[in-house]
């Protein structure tokens, strides 16, 4: 039997282990998304409470250390989702300008930002999900986002998280210009102990859920 030049078993081997990686994550998406679409009204507004009371007290601590937040994005939930739709209240109330994602007319995978207020003209998305209509006016350079809240599916303890599938928010994160704190804002039971991550799965330095904040942020260097 001839065998093959390392290098091409090596690339043989890593692309069998791909499809595993899809169809664990497709068994969890599916797994997740339902248990969150089964929570009640009733238990979906306390959580939306809890995490709002524990975001805003991010803000406040952000502010008292000099990095206050006055411009960031949110997400339209909708599947089950952390409910965000009385936190855009609470913060119009504090001065911060809030932001939604719009998929990318012409770059697949990429989101832009628009700004969102009470009277900005929403349509659905090819994913039923409102968005403000595109009008370059109201487009925000991801350099000038303070606080990106993602949207997950599933979380690890660690801060690695994946998505719907689109790629969207790890395209996001991994742009250089992009100066935002990253938080994660999920419920509690997206959390797994192990994900099936990939090389372009992107960590979240804070994540927020109704009981906790986990907080995976790199201790800013002292000097001596
Ligand atoms: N509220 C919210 N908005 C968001 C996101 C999110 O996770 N939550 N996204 C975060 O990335 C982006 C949208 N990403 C999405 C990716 C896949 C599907 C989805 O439902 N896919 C179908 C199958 C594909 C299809 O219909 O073409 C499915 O899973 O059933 C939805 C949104 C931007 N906006
Ligand atoms: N930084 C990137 N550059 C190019 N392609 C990427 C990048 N990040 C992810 N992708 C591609 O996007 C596709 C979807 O990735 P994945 O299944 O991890 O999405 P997700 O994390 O669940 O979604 P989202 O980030 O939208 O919530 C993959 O096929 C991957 O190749």
């Amino acid at each position: 039997m001839t065998s093959l030049p390392t290098a091409i078993s090596h690339h043989a081997q890593h692309q069998d282990l791909w499809p595993e990686r899809d169809e664990a994550c497709l068994q969890l998406r599916r797994n997740i998304r339902k248990q969150r679409r089964a929570l009640s009204h009733e238990f979906q507004q306390q959580a939306a409470a809890q995490a709002q009371q524990r975001l805003l007290q991010l803000l406040d601590e952000l502010a008292l250390s000099g990095r206050a937040v006055s411009t960031m994005s949110l997400y339209f939930s909708c599947d089950g989702e952390l409910d965000t739709s009385a936190l855009f209240t609470a913060l119009w109330q504090r001065q911060i300008q809030t932001y939604l994602p719009v998929l990318h007319p012409f770059s697949p995978g990429n989101l832009l930002f628009l700004r969102y207020q009470a009277d900005t003209p929403m349509f659905r998305n090819r994913f039923g999900i409102p968005e403000p209509r595109l009008d370059v006016r109201q487009l925000l350079l991801p350099s000038q986002l303070e606080l990106l809240l993602t949207p997950l599916v599933a979380f690890d303890s660690k801060g690695n998280r994946i998505g719907m599938g689109g790629g969207y928010y790890d395209r996001t994160l991994a742009n250089p210009q992009l100066q935002a704190l990253a938080v994660g804002y999920a419920h509690d039971c997206q959390q797994v102990a192990t994900l099936p991550l990939a090389p372009w799965d992107q960590q979240l330095p804070i994540i927020v859920t109704p009981t906790r904040l986990l907080d995976n942020r790199t201790p800013l260097l002292v000097d001596c």
